[in-house]
């Protein structure tokens, strides 16, 4: 094998959720949600380079993850009975830009990077439906990740329906708190009665987060956040937070008040997008190294 198919860069995007409608609790805890998914372009990055020592390894360390904790870990983990040859291994750098614990799915990205990039790396051949299926066992937003098209979607997370959306800027802002996603999944007060919509009403009217008051609770730093952005326009939270974001038609009005957002949040202006830049990069790579990818 040439040294163009032993290595591999692939950008790991966040996501929005446009909504986060919470619609039921199962029995085993988990909520039934109706949430619309869109990619943004702000990305962490991954290298993966192939060994032939059996061995994953992630540099650098984050702070306070051990690496079996890590998703990128768990990840090539799960692929490891689908290697072609027993003795692949993987060496990976993370090169992070996301903030964790905002609710923008970094580590389930990076989880999903790591399905897509070993898939082919380590020549398993599965199809996009068994990374996701195989990925959920992980966490509720990998399936979308691997499927890399924006989307409504219902179950946990993981009924995927493609979706065709405007894509327009976000101003992103990060308040500074980590909100765990299982605090505010078992708060008594969080509402999990909305109505379910069906998906063209919910594309037409759009919708809520449920999350919001729960999230605001807990962390003031969130409500004071959101009251600064709803100066500017209809403010969302994403997922259980901690991020809020505002959309704009075109890029010089969200950078304007980016630049207005107070400096002791972290603040982006990034585009919202319908395929995955993951997707968009790998497509690239297997069309280069066409011939190798099938052996
Ligand atoms: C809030 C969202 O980001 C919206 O996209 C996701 O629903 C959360 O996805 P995630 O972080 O990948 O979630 P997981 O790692 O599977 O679960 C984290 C915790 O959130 C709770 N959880 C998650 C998803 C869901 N549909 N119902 C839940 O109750 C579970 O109690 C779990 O303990
Ligand atoms: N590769 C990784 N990158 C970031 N966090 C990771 C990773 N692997 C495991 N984690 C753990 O997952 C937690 C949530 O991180 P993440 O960046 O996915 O937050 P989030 O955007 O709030 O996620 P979600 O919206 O999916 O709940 C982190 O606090 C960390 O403990």
């Amino acid at each position: 094998m040439d040294d163009s198919v032993t290595t591999m860069q692939l950008p790991s995007p966040a996501k929005l959720n446009l909504f986060l409608h919470i619609i039921g609790r199962r029995e085993d805890g988990y909520h039934e949600l109706q949430t619309l998914f869109q990619f943004i372009d702000l990305c962490d990055t991954l290298d993966f380079s192939l060994t032939h020592n059996n061995q994953v390894t992630i540099s650098p360390l984050i702070e306070q993850l051990p690496t079996e904790d890590n998703l990128i870990y768990k990840a090539a983990k799960l692929l490891t009975p689908f290697k072609q040859d027993a003795r692949f291994g993987i060496d990976i750098i993370l090169t992070k830009q996301l903030p964790m614990g905002g609710g923008i799915g970094g580590g389930s990205s990076n989880a999903a990077t790591t399905l897509l990039a070993l898939n082919v790396l380590w020549k398993c051949h599965l199809s996009l439906e068994k990374l996701a299926e195989l990925g959920v066992q992980l966490g509720a937003d990998i399936p979308v990740f691997v499927m890399g098209f924006a989307a409504f979607a219902e179950g946990v997370g993981e009924k995927l329906q493609k979706v065709e959306l405007d894509t327009p800027y976000f101003l992103l802002i990060k308040p500074n708190c980590h909100v765990s996603t299982g605090q505010i999944f078992t708060d008594k007060y969080l509402t999990r009665d909305t109505p379910p919509l069906r998906i063209s009403h919910a594309l037409k009217l759009g919708g809520h987060n449920d999350c919001l008051e729960v999230v605001k609770k807990h962390n003031p730093e969130v409500n004071e956040a959101y009251l600064w952005l709803k100066n500017h326009g209809d403010a969302k939270l994403t997922g259980t937070g901690a991020c809020l974001f505002l959309a704009f038609d075109n890029w010089h009005d969200a950078e304007r008040v980016r630049l207005a957002t107070p400096q002791k949040w972290q603040s982006w202006v990034c585009r919202g997008c319908n395929v995955s830049p993951t997707h968009a990069v790998l497509n690239q790579w297997i069309e280069q190294n066409w011939s190798e990818c099938r052996q």
